[in-house]
């Protein structure tokens, strides 16, 4: 199977330049995380990569192929967003029938599994579902697509809590079944540290990392203690961060984490979510 390369993606919308020089693999059969802070380009990246815009400058090649503009790359491509792509007065169980015409792949038993387990009200008009229905309902149909590509912007936005734990858990049971890729973009970067295996984040329209995700959290790490010992420890080091609170200080450093311990030092590994909030900070 094949792989998404982007090259040297940009994409501009007049004076702002979302996408600069993107450069960017997506292997198969991968979860991946892709996260970024409001109008850091993750939205830009993937309406690319599915062709709902056309880059300014670059190339998104699956295998040999360009992706813009080819119905037969793009068949293998899945994108929920925010929009809805089915008939608005389609009831959800239509929509499923609608689906499995384009996808011939599709698990329409499996799609009903899920709305009976989500508890979607069929009946309704996919149009007349409320936020979190109508999220849920976008998230039933990629998980039962069967492609091997599925890009998830936002899944779990206006989703309760059980509805999102539910989500995970489908997720996961799905793609331990039957792996295909699953890009999700996130703000709820703790609800996804467990699930995602690599790591993308974006800066200001740039590719600030990507990679596997044990090891982005073993490029960093926090050190906590009296603020002169942490003053200190840090002299040599690449400080991403600090925090500080009376005389205690807490650094958050880039490197390998020491392996002995310093005496009046805490020092421990960050997690993901804490690492990207230190690294796309300013
Ligand atoms: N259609 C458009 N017209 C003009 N500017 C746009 C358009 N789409 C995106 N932008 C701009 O491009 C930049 C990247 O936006 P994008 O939606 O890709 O970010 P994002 O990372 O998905 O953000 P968020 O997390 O807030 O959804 C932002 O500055 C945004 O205002």
């Amino acid at each position: 199977m094949n792989s998404i390369n982007v090259q040297g993606l940009s994409k501009s919308f007049g004076t702002v330049e979302a996408l600069k020089n993107v450069t960017l693999t997506i292997e198969e059969n991968k979860i991946y995380g892709l996260l970024g802070r409001n109008g850091a380009g993750k939205t830009t990246l993937l309406n690319s990569i599915n062709n709902r815009i056309f880059p300014t400058s670059g190339e998104i090649l699956f295998g040999e192929k360009s992706v813009i503009e080819n119905e037969d790359v793009q068949r293998n491509f899945f994108f929920v967003g925010e929009q809805l792509l089915f008939p608005e007065n389609m009831n959800a169980k239509k929509a499923i029938r609608w689906t499995k015409e384009f996808y011939p792949h599709f698990d329409e038993d499996y799609a009903k599994e899920l709305m009976s387990l989500f508890e979607v009200p069929i009946k309704k008009k996919v149009k007349s579902l409320s936020t979190g229905y109508k999220t849920i309902f976008k998230n039933i149909i990629a998980l039962s697509v069967n492609v091997p590509f599925v890009f998830l912007d936002e899944p779990v936005l206006g989703l309760d809590a059980n509805h999102r734990e539910l989500f995970y858990k489908a997720l996961l049971e799905k793609y331990s079944n039957s792996p295909s890729t699953y890009v999700i973009s996130t703000h709820l970067i703790e609800e996804v540290a467990n699930i995602v295996e690599d790591v993308i984040i974006i800066k200001k329209g740039e590719i600030l990392r990507a990679q596997s995700r044990d090891s982005l959290l073993e490029t960093g790490y926090s050190v906590t203690g009296m603020a002169n010992l942490v003053d200190q420890f840090c002299q040599d080091k690449e400080v991403i961060g600090l925090d500080a609170l009376g005389g205690i200080k807490s650094a958050y450093i880039i490197g390998e984490k020491p392996r002995e311990t310093v005496d009046g030092l805490d020092i421990s590994t960050m997690d993901l979510q804490k690492l990207f909030v230190k690294m796309t900070n300013a």
